[in-house]
């Protein structure tokens, strides 16, 4: 969170060393939601037509927690910020607001800015193109913390786990970090680690964190594999089924850690975990470069062990993403 804060909206916060971060607590809550359950994700999954109303009825609710807040504070003083969803955004309100009124000279150039921009740009220009609103970049910005967070992080714990059950694998890793020298850990660095890469492939592969996300509405009547689809409905390509396909993924057992697969050339549809398309993660290569960054130095400093109940595995829960309920692991200080 840390990270996506500073790069995509020039906040700096510390919520690794400050673990009762108001922001950081809102989010956990807000993750936390198992969405599928909401009657109104459940009604809408029943009932796609429905979705387009059911949007507007939250739209409504917000609407009036925000009227009744601004006209009678005293008499509903928090009962916006009660609601962790409208707490966050009112934060994120916030950040646009010190950006549009603070000084050219303090402007920075992130995502944020460059959503900014676009109303500048477009109205001095002759395209009678409009900008982008301020409620949508609100909710790109909340977008981006929602999408950029659990992701990453949940991708990271899986990495650890693999790194604390696969010696090996771990110091075939630490041999490639070694190889830098103590040269620092950027992006040049980083970018040119081949066994770094397969690893992570293979992390993706195995764990698929966000097997949800790549929903598609069909647009026309179609028939694929004798399968009849009709033009409105949702489709959910089945990743975990693609991951694990002998087919695609041999001839080492698909349900083996075998990083080196991937330096076979693979169908282009064989890893889903971004999706795929014109729609694929946007955040993808930055969140691979923040993953690969994050265990280089992790790495270069510690040894990786399994922690006491490590062998039991994990459970997995599902909230915005798969996830495991715990990794239980030690580091050793190296050298
Ligand atoms: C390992 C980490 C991540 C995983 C596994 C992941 C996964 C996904 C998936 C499966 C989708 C749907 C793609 C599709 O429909 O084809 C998606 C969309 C998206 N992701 Fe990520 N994501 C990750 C990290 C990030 C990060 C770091 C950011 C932001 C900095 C981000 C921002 C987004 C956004 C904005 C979308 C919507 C894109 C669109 O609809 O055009 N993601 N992500």
């Amino acid at each position: 969170m840390d990270v996506i804060c500073h790069c995509a909206f020039g906040m700096d916060t510390d919520m690794e060393n400050d673990l009762d971060n108001e922001l950081m607590a809102k989010a956990a809550v807000i993750f936390k939601q198992d969405i599928e359950r909401m009657l109104l994700t459940k009604l809408s999954r029943l009932m796609p037509w429905l979705t387009p109303f059911l949007t507007q009825l939250v739209l409504c609710q917000m609407a009036v927690f925000r009227g009744l807040h601004k006209l009678a504070p005293t008499i509903f003083p928090d009962m916006f910020d009660k609601i962790p969803r409208f707490w966050l955004l009112s934060r994120v309100q916030q950040v646009i607001d010190a950006r549009t009124t603070s000084s050219a000279m303090t402007k920075r150039v992130d995502l944020l800015q460059l959503m900014l921009d676009t109303n500048v740009t477009r109205c001095e220009g002759t395209i009678h193109e409009r900008g982008l609103t301020n409620d949508e970049i609100k909710a790109n910005v909340f977008l981006f913390m929602v999408a950029g967070f659990d992701t990453t992080s949940t991708i990271f714990a899986y990495s650890t786990y693999i790194l604390a059950t696969e010696p090996e694998i771990q110091k075939k890793l630490q041999a490639e970090i070694d190889d830098q020298h103590g040269k620092e850990l950027d992006y040049d660095t980083v970018t040119k680690m081949e066994y770094m890469d397969l690893f992570l492939r293979e992390v993706l592969r195995m764990y698929p964190a966000s097997t949800a996300a790549i929903t598609r509405v069909c647009n026309e009547t179609t028939t694929v594999c004798g399968h009849n689809i009709h033009k409105g409905s949702i489709i959910q390509p089945d990743i975990l089924t693609v991951h694990y396909n002998y087919d695609l993924w041999g001839p080492e057992d698909p349900n083996r850690f075998v990083p080196e697969r991937h330096a076979t050339k693979r169908h282009s549809m064989a890893l889903l975990t971004f999706g795929a398309g014109p729609r694929i993660c946007i955040g993808m290569r930055f969140a691979l470069m923040e993953i690969k960054m994050g265990l280089a130095h992790l790495l270069r400093h510690y040894v990786v062990l399994p922690g006491e109940h490590l062998e039991a595995g994990f459970q997995l829960r599902e909230t915005f993403v798969i996830q495991p309920d715990a990794v239980y692991i030690k580091l050793n200080k190296r050298h």
